[in-house]
This record gives C-alpha cells, sequence and structure tokens, in this order.
C-alpha cells in the first residue's frame, strides 16, 4: 500500500490553545491535545493511532517500542485501534485494517453527550476505501473521539455506524489495544479480572477459570477475559502507580505479554521491552458486535493515572474498582 499522503489543511476547529495540529511527510501528520500543566495526548492521523499520552509532570504513561516502524506497518505502541477484526478471527490480516488507514479529521461530527468542561478533544473519521470494500464489503463510518479530561485522563470514544444502502448488516470484532507503560512486568498486578473465565491463545483459544486473586506476570500471557468487569486496576508497585481502565459497550479485555522469546522475534520490538510493557485491551471479541444499515455501535475507554503506594493502603485497588 502506497504511503498515506500528507494531510489536507486543518479546519478551523484545530485552531484552539488546547490542540495542535502538527504536519509532517509521509502521513505522519498528528495532533496534540495540551491539559493542565504537562498533561498532553498525542494523535497520529495514521491509524487514528494515540501515540503519547503524558501526566502533569510530562511523564509517559503509554508504552511506544524503540524500534516501532513507519507507516504503512502498524506502529508498535501506544493505542492501535483493531477493527473490523480482532486478532486472526476472520480472513483480513491481524487486528483489522483501521490501524494501517490514514483517518481524517471530522470537523463536522455528530454531537456527542460529553463533559462541556473538555476543551481539549479532537474528532477523527475513517471510512472504507475502494480497496477496502473488496476485502470487507460493508461500508461504515467510524468516528473516533479522542479527549483529554481536566484531570489528565484521556478518553476514546468510538462510535461505528452501518451505512449499507443494499440493506445487509454485518458484524465485527474489536479492541483498544493499550499499551501500558510499566517500570518492571514481574512487579505489576492486574485487580478486577480474577475468577474471570477466559481464552488461552497460548493454549487454542481454550476456555479457563482465572484463579482468585491478582493477576502476576511470569511468562507469556495471552488472555481474552470473557464479560469482564466495566473496571480493571493495573497497579504497578515500583511505580507507585495505578491505572484505571473503564470500558463501555466492551465485554471483554486481552491481556497481553509477549515475553522474552516472542519479544525476540518481534523485529518492530526490543528483545527486553516486554519487561516495561502490559497490554490491557478493552474489546469485543467472543462475541462479535453485529450492526444492521443505520445502526450505530458506540465503545468508550476510560483511562486514568492515580498515585497509588500500595503498600502504604493509600489506594486500594478493590476500593477503585468498586468505588
Ligand atoms: O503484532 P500485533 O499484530 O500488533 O499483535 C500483537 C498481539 O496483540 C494481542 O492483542 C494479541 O492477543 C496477540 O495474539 C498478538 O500477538
Amino acid at each position: 500500500m502506497a504511503a498515506a499522503t500528507p494531510h489536507s489543511p486543518p479546519p478551523q476547529q484545530l485552531s484552539s490553545p488546547f490542540l495542535e495540529y502538527i504536519r509532517a511527510p509521509g502521513g505522519l501528520d498528528k495532533v496534540v491535545l495540551r491539559g493542565r500543566r504537562s498533561c498532553s495526548v498525542e494523535i497520529r492521523l495514521f491509524g487514528g493511532q494515540v501515540t503519547s499520552w503524558k501526566n502533569d509532570h510530562g511523564e509517559e504513561l503509554l508504552f511506544v517500542s524503540s524500534k516501532a516502524i513507519k507507516p504503512p506497518k502498524p506502529f508498535r505502541g501506544g493505542i492501535p485501534i483493531c477493527f473490523p477484526q480482532f486478532g486472526t478471527q476472520g480472513n483480513l490480516e491481524q487486528h483489522g485494517f483501521a490501524r494501517n488507514r490514514l483517518w481524517a479529521i471530522d470537523d463536522n461530527p455528530p454531537p456527542l453527550p460529553v463533559n462541556p468542561a473538555i476543551k481539549a478533544f479532537v474528532d477523527l473519521i475513517l471510512k472504507p476505501s475502494e480497496d477496502d470494500l473488496k476485502m470487507w464489503p460493508h461500508s461504515f463510518e467510524f468516528r473516533l473521539r479522542i479527549a483529554l479530561g481536566a484531570g489528565g485522563d484521556l478518553s476514546l470514544t468510538s462510535r461505528i455506524r452501518n451505512t449499507n444502502t443494499d440493506g445487509r448488516p454485518f458484524s465485527y470484532t474489536f479492541a483498544y489495544h493499550t499499551y501500558f507503560s510499566v517500570s518492571d512486568i514481574s512487579e505489576v498486578r492486574v485487580e478486577g479480572l480474577e475468577t474471570m473465565d477466559y481464552l488461552d491463545n497460548m493454549k487454542g483459544k481454550e476456555r479457563f477459570t482465572e484463579q482468585g486473586d491478582a493477576i502476576v506476570f511470569e511468562s507469556e500471557v495471552d488472555k481474552v477475559y470473557l464479560a469482564a468487569p466495566s473496571k480493571v486496576a493495573i497497579i504497578d508497585h515500583d511505580m507507585r502507580r495505578t491505572f484505571v481502565v473503564t470500558k463501555e459497550g466492551l465485554p471483554d479485555a486481552v491481556v497481553w505479554n509477549p515475553w522474552d522469546k516472542k519479544a525476540k522475534a518481534m523485529q518492530d520490538f526490543g528483545d527486553s521491552e516486554y519487561k516495561h510493557m502490559l497490554c490491557v485491551e478493552p474489546a469485543a471479541v467472543e462475541k462479535p458486535i453485529t450492526l444492521k444499515p443505520g445502526e450505530e455501535w458506540k465503545g468508550r475507554l476510560g483511562l486514568s493515572a492515580v498515585p497509588s503506594s500500595y503498600c502504604s493502603g493509600q489506594l486500594d485497588p478493590l476500593k477503585v474498582l468498586h468505588g
């Protein structure tokens, strides 16, 4: 596929103190959202992909591989959008084509009921090309709003509408493939998925039930937790930081760390980078989403990073998870 072409000049909505449009060659145009102090989010038009989320100290909260490569290959890190297919569940390329396409700024999105206090946001849109329609013969409009909240929280809201004129419904699977930056994977715990059923991608997608306490990491993990709770906590002990992941419209949650062997086999991933990342991906995998013509689905990802020196009991993940 030809490398993405430079984007057309940004529409009016981009001239705001909270938002900067940065042009770059090779389809690497990006939008930067700026919040309080050093909070920021960077979004690449290629892939509609968040590639950076910084807190008010300017610390990077998402993992991006030092070996991430340029379009038209997917960018290893940030929050790739997996659509219309998660993984290899279908006849499209792994994780579908949305992450490998040039998205556009949507300068006239349908109204979205959001917190009016949020000023730093951008609306993107993806529609299928002629080539896409040959691979996946369905017309759709995929609108994505990325917003940086006043407290530095990050939210992604996807709205996917079936615009088929031939009366045909379509079904898809989906994930926000979120790469969290962690200090040391062996010091990380995930709360909220204990006792849940999961499909183990390392055991032929066989179904198992998770043990009764927090998930810890000592080897490669590639699991799709089914009907997972709407809130999951990722506790980074060394960093004294807890990521709180909330999801709406997305029943499942994928947890992935490639560990050493697979890390070495990935060209766009450093051999030891598995120690400093964890993917927790709100998703719809087990049960594909089906839309009739005219129907729209909404799926939301909410991310916040809270200080948590857990040992001092300052933040009890269960309180975070269950309010
Ligand atoms: O290398 P990709 O296509 O970005 O996929 C990375 C991983 O993505 C995860 O979501 C899948 O569960 C893994 O099976 C896969 O290896």
